[in-house]
């Protein structure tokens, strides 16, 4: 499903309508709700009416499970570290045991330290016996999610739920959730908004396909239910939904 805003604004507080609904739902069914945050900039807004009156009152935070879709190898206090953005923004305003926020950490090798995340995930969802009740994701404007850039090996894993790999162009490495792995996921929020990413947008959602290229296209949950948040200035090409 595509669904297209105004502006961010209204984007961000469907995502954050979306995020409590799913939430409250998957406490009702299982009494656990387990999400996985994007980093970038697109969530911004997001995190922070989430963190706000009244969602901050209306969200089960004692049983949510915070995870990431991916990571950028550095500190918790480094700018650029999508943990910070998401603690600055959200988590460090809303009641949720802090036993149950699980960062990708930087202080053990990188490859080994995805292995160490895959062993965590597996357990949580062995115990419950389900996938992620919400993966949100962005999409940069080359066409990424998570940290499956174009081009790298990570796109062609089949059994992993988690990769850790030297990013070459950007010089550090990058943790991230596999495509597989991903698609299990119950319900996956794309965000996705402004004039930046109107071509990739075009080319993941109506291009031929080519997730060489655009490895958003690769987001396609077999059972689950997938949702593109978009704005009208990246929806510029689209035929869908105009
Ligand atoms: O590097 C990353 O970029 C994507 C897109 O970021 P945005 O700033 O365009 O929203 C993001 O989804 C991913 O988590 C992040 O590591």
């Amino acid at each position: 499903m595509i669904r297209i805003f105004r502006n961010t604004d209204e984007l961000s507080q469907t995502a954050a309508e979306i995020f409590r609904q799913t939430a409250q739902e998957a406490v009702q069914a299982r009494n656990k709700f387990t999400v996985a945050l994007t980093g970038g900039s697109s969530p911004d807004k997001l995190y922070r009416l989430l963190a706000q009156s009244p969602l901050r009152e209306e969200i089960p935070w004692e049983q949510t499970y915070i995870f990431w879709g991916d990571e950028r190898w550095v500190p918790l206090s480094d700018e650029r570290s999508n943990a910070k953005m998401a603690f600055e923004t959200l988590l460090n305003h809303v009641p949720i045991p802090p036993n149950q926020i699980y960062p990708m950490w930087s202080d053990v090798p990188p490859e080994e330290y995805a292995q160490q995340y895959e062993d965590l995930l597996r357990d949580h969802f062995n115990e419950t016996n389900a996938g992620f009740d919400l993966i949100l994701l962005g999409m940069g404007d080359d066409g990424h999610t998570a940290s499956l850039f174009p081009g790298t090996t990570v796109l062609h894993e089949k059994e992993r739920w988690v990769q850790a790999y030297y990013l070459e162009p950007q010089q550090m490495y990058r943790i991230t959730l596999t495509a597989p792995f991903i698609n299990q996921a119950n319900k996956i929020v794309f965000l996705t908004y402004g004039e930046k990413k109107t071509n990739a947008l075009y080319e993941v959602l109506e291009g031929e396909p080519n997730p060489e290229k655009y490895p958003a296209q690769l987001i396609q949950p077999p059972n689950g239910e997938i949702i593109w948040l978009v704005d009208e200035a990246a929806a510029n090409r689209l035929k869908t939904g105009i």
